[in-house]
């Protein structure tokens, strides 16, 4: 069960404090709309999902968001600031983290020192590699604090490559923390696990997010059921249905989109 503060039990987003808003943003590539129009509002302290068919935009959204790409039209809003066409690292240093992909990360290098140098950047999107020892060492408690919330306290000395797959994950979500991040964006936090990572992941999320705003995209429906307080479904670019998991699962329209993707679990 999603634990925070429901969009139902704070009235909607009428009321609730909004920490993320999108109005009518839109990306074309070459004429195509990739996402059309779409308003969003998160309300701060809740896990938001976003769903869809493959294809729906929900890469090109997450990337819209982050400053990775340029809207064509609309805007984006983190609390009452104007962020839209803003570089990566001044939204980043705003206060929105995104799970680093795994292709960042050093095979050589010991977990430790991965978050140490995201705790020694201000955005947490370039590493320094020319900080002193002494320098990094101050970094040490905070560091060994985050992975302890991550349970990966046991291999902090043991070099990425050699992690599992699954730790891996659990360490990006330890570099995304690392910039104590107001909102925390998961890129399909559970994409190639078995049930066991799957499971281990939901609660791990579900203990990061205290006291923060998460949102998430991920195709397996039993890890939005678990997490999500408000789910979006998107389809062609468009805001299809919005509602609880048990609101949106049952909208003949989802149920309609889903219906013809092949391989994709439904809702
Ligand atoms: N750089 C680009 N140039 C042209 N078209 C693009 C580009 N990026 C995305 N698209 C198109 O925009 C649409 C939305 O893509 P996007 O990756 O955002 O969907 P998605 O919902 O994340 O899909 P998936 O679940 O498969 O990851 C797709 O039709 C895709 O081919």
């Amino acid at each position: 069960m999603p634990s925070q503060a429901s969009p139902e039990a704070t009235g909607a987003a009428g009321s609730a404090a909004v920490l993320l808003e999108t109005r009518d943003l839109t990306k074309e590539f070459r004429g195509f709309r990739a996402v059309s129009d779409v308003s969003l509002r998160v309300v701060e302290g809740t896990i938001h999902a976003l769903v869809g068919p493959n294809g729906a935009g929900k890469t090109t959204l997450f990337n819209l968001l982050t400053g990775f790409l340029t809207p064509t039209s609309g805007q984006v809003l983190l609390g009452d600031r104007d962020v839209t066409g803003m570089q990566p690292e001044q939204i980043a240093h705003l206060g929105i983290a995104r799970s680093f992909q795994i292709t960042s990360l050093f095979d050589q290098m010991s977990v430790v020192d991965h978050v140490e140098l995201a705790l020694a950047s201000p955005t947490g999107l370039g590493y320094r590699f020319w900080r002193s020892d002494s320098t990094m060492k101050q970094f040490r408690p905070r560091a060994m604090e985050l992975l302890e919330q991550v349970g990966l306290t046991d291999r902090s000395g043991a070099a990425a490559g050699s992690l599992a797959y699954g730790q891996k994950r659990a360490l990006e979500l330890a570099l995304a923390l690392a910039l104590d991040p107001k909102l925390l964006l998961l890129d399909e936090p559970t994409a190639g696990m078995g049930l066991e990572d799957v499971d281990r992941t939901i609660a791990l999320v579900k203990k990061v997010s205290a006291g923060r705003t998460v949102v998430f995209v991920d195709h397996n429906m039993h890890v939005v059921g678990s997490l999500a307080d408000t789910v979006t479904v998107l389809q062609s670019g468009q805001v299809l249905a919005e509602g609880t998991y048990e609101q949106v699962r049952n909208d003949q329209k989802v149920i309609t989109a889903y219906l013809g993707q092949a391989g994709e679990q439904h809702v």
